[in-house]
């Protein structure tokens, strides 16, 4: 894409969020929070409705002002780090690209084979020529989630991927999730932990206001703080 790019495809890269504090109204929703992910790795992140989970990924990647807030990739400062070419791309909770665009012409955009990105998906391909706002509500998910995992930024994160997909495919979901490991890290935030967490290098719980990493029983932990049912 002629653009410059160096954070692609060269050696260990360390993604890193502390100091944001997010309030809103008086209330804390987010408060020393710490957060790493480093390409080779699919990094979970937990948390009851409401936690916050949401705002911190709008926080690391910029979408949100945060006055305080130091992301960092390899120790050096980059926020809002969405202007770093080539570093990180993110999908919110809602609707990324516009319904009037072809799903070819968006993956041109995102410089994606979409051929290569939809690997594993038989239905997909023939989908090509549809403008998104035709699609089903999960196929468009589906195809956003391809397009910003195939594209090529060091890391991902995605706020609740799996949402409106069906089964079948999250699973082959999963395992596309695992491949792009080789090249990117990724920070996921869902609740089907059951999918989840299979797929996970380090899970960490937003837990008032404070993120845990969790250890090897995260199973007990996550009863512990309510997010399970024993
Ligand atoms: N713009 C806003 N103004 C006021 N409160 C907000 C705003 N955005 C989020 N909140 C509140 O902040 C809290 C965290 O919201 P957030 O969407 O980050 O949670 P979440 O963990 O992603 O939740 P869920 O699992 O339900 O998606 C919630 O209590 C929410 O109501």
């Amino acid at each position: 894409m002629g653009m410059k790019n160096e954070y692609v495809g060269s050696g260990l890269r360390v993604l890193e969020a502390d100091g944001i504090r997010v309030a809103f109204d008086g209330r804390p929703i987010l408060s020393d929070i710490y957060l790493r992910v480093q390409t080779g790795q699919v990094v979970g992140l937990l948390g009851r409705n409401g936690s916050g989970k949401s705002t911190l990924l709008q926080a690391v990647f910029g979408a949100r002002a945060v006055p305080d807030a130091s992301v960092r990739v390899d120790g050096r400062r980059v926020v809002p780090a969405f202007q770093t070419p080539g570093l990180v791309n993110y999908l919110p909770q809602a609707p990324l690209l516009p319904a009037g665009l072809t799903l070819r012409r968006a993956a041109r955009l995102l410089g994606v084979d979409p051929l290569a990105a939809s690997a594993g998906f038989p239905e997909l391909p023939a989908q090509l020529d549809c403008h998104l706002g035709e699609l089903s509500g999960g196929s468009a998910r589906l195809w956003q989630v391809l397009l910003l995992l195939h594209a090529n930024t060091a890391f991902s994160l995605f706020d609740e991927p799996f949402t409106g997909i069906m089964p079948v495919h999250v699973e082959t979901l999963g395992a596309a999730f695992q491949q792009a490991r080789q090249r990117k890290g990724l920070l996921l935030t869902d609740h089907r932990y059951a999918e989840l967490l299979p797929l996970c290098d380090v899970v960490y719980l937003l837990q008032q206001g404070r993120l845990l990493r969790l250890g090897p029983n995260f199973r007990d932990e996550l009863v512990e703080y309510g997010y399970l049912l024993a």
